[in-house]
């Protein structure tokens, strides 16, 4: 238990890839009184998937060592990472784990459909993304080709965060921000795209309502949580989407975040429509958009090089000519699923410390040349870029961005700011306020700012050029 508070308490949830973490908050200050987090257990096998009912049991443990200070809350929201794909049974039990963002063996599912629905720009117009593996469609057509019984026995289908906010309120509700990374909820109209879900076999029927924003979408109804029941219930959001809620995030200032997922994302008032695939056209919480490209290797990736290395994470070294593309996992952006790391430039002279400055480079590069395609074209070309998630606690991390992007850089001093976007969320409900207005008012966005560097092109150059080069073997 932290600091003392004013005014009512609201609680605020992030349920990402690799951990639950809860803040409960002062709504009136912003001040973080208590807060809580428990690790998931990720699931064996060759793809990423995660049994819902442990991040129910890790939301417990979470909000369990807030102490009394959650059974106190007025509001919660609960944010979570995207797109995965949960299938419930009619009794509303898991019909297996669900399958993940980060889960690839969707690639040859979502190449298929967009070729049968159009091509790129076709869904880009329609949809706001092309879809690539990590989209819940690519997942639920997945399932469909490989485990027949299983999409059979679905009776409904939600993303981690609907699954949660079910759990807590009885009521089968998802929000415009998660809706808009499933692939089947159609940008130009706002509403679920009931041709491509007749495409896909999927009855309308088994999805969530989406609520409004700033809805209340239920109260607090589960006992087994230790929150006040009859607590009032925000609609949540996708993680990316709540944090920038939780940024107060105003159009022009892009973010960058480094966690188990590298994301770099703005808010805009005009729908994304990127035939290239590289921006999604996600809807954020509220009624705007926020374009995102997203990458698949960024902290693990580069801390299993370190580990691969026997090197301390900030051990980096300047110089030398190593290039590295970390892409342990396969990578989204750009798209090659198949792919695996590639290592190039060895001399006699090369240090370890170097090939791990490498790898921080290949993590970044994707996602820095990505700015400029989510900013609006009116954007200050030197607006500062926002670093958050677990990396911009790493000072290795923070001058790579620094380095290879030329920008301004600010790291706001809050951390968990999923779980405070979330915060904001509940904390708008219960004050009748934009949860955005009352994250600016908690001053969630101040930090360190670090002035721009100068660009290294060298560097940038050679991740280019082994990029184009390698192609081959990438896409192997
Ligand atoms: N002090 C630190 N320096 C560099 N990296 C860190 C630090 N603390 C945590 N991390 C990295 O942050 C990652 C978790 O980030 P986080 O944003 O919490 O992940 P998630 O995507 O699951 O929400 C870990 O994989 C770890 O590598
Ligand atoms: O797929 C995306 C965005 O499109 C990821 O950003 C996920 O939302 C997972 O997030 P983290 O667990 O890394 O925060």
């Amino acid at each position: 238990m932290g600091a003392q508070a004013a005014g009512p308490l609201v609680v605020g949830v992030d349920s990402s890839t690799q951990s639950t973490k809860v803040l409960v908050v002062d709504a009136a200050s912003g001040t973080v009184v208590a807060r809580g987090r428990a690790p998931h257990v990720a699931g064996g096998g060759a793809g990423k998937e995660s049994d819902p009912g442990r991040w129910w049991a890790s939301l417990g443990a979470a909000l369990g060592q807030c102490g009394d200070a959650a059974r106190q809350a007025g509001a919660v929201s609960v944010a979570g990472q995207q797109h995965g794909l949960v299938t419930l049974d009619a009794a509303g039990a898991p019909v297996r784990p669900a399958l993940l963002w980060n889960d690839v063996r969707s690639a040859p599912q979502a190449e298929r459909l967009v070729a049968e629905l159009g091509g790129p720009a076709a869904w880009a117009e329609r949809v706001g993304s092309v879809p690539g593996a990590a989209f819940t469609v690519a997942k639920w057509a997945w399932l469909r080709a490989h485990e027949p019984a299983a999409a059979a026995a679905t009776a409904a289908v939600r993303l981690p965060h609907d699954y949660l906010t079910e759990r807590l309120t009885g009521e089968a509700v998802t929000d415009r921000g998660d809706a808009s990374g499933t692939g089947w909820w159609a940008a130009a109209t706002e509403a679920y795209d009931e041709g491509i879900l007749g495409h896909i076999g999927l009855d309308p029927a088994a999805l969530p309502r989406v609520a409004r924003p700033g809805e209340a979408v239920g109260t607090v109804r589960s006992a087994e949580l230790p929150l006040p029941r009859g607590a009032l219930v925000a609609a949540g959001t996708g993680d990316n989407m709540a944090a920038a809620l939780g940024l107060g995030l105003r159009p022009g200032r892009p973010v960058l975040s480094l966690g188990t997922s590298g994301t770099v994302y703005a808010v805009s008032r005009r729908r994304p429509a990127d035939p290239s695939g590289t921006v999604a056209g996600f809807a954020d919480a509220r009624g705007d958009w926020l374009p995102l490209a997203c990458t698949l290797n960024c902290t693990l990736a580069v801390d299993r090089i370190a580990a691969l290395l026997g090197r301390d994470r900030e051990a980096v070294e300047a110089g030398g000519e190593a290039v590295l593309l970390p892409f342990l996992d396969g990578e989204r952006t750009p798209n090659l699923p198949g792919a695996s790391g590639l290592l190039h430039g060895l001399r006699h002279d090369t240090t370890p410390g170097q090939v791990l400055q490498a790898a921080y480079d290949g993590a970044v590069f994707a996602l820095l040349k990505a700015v400029d395609q989510v900013l609006d074209a009116e954007s200050a070309a030197d607006a500062p870029l926002l670093l958050i998630g677990g990396g911009a606690r790493g000072r290795a991390w923070r001058e790579t961005v620094r380095r290879l992007s030329g920008r301004p850089v600010e790291v706001p001093e809050a951390r968990e700011l999923v779980a405070l976007g979330a915060a904001a969320q509940a904390a708008g409900l219960l004050l009748g306020e934009d949860p955005a207005a009352v994250a600016r008012r908690w001053g969630t966005a101040r930090g360190t700012a670090y002035a721009p560097r100068e660009r290294d092109t060298a560097a940038w150059e050679r991740l280019t050029a082994t990029l184009a080069d390698g192609e081959a073997l990438l896409r192997r």
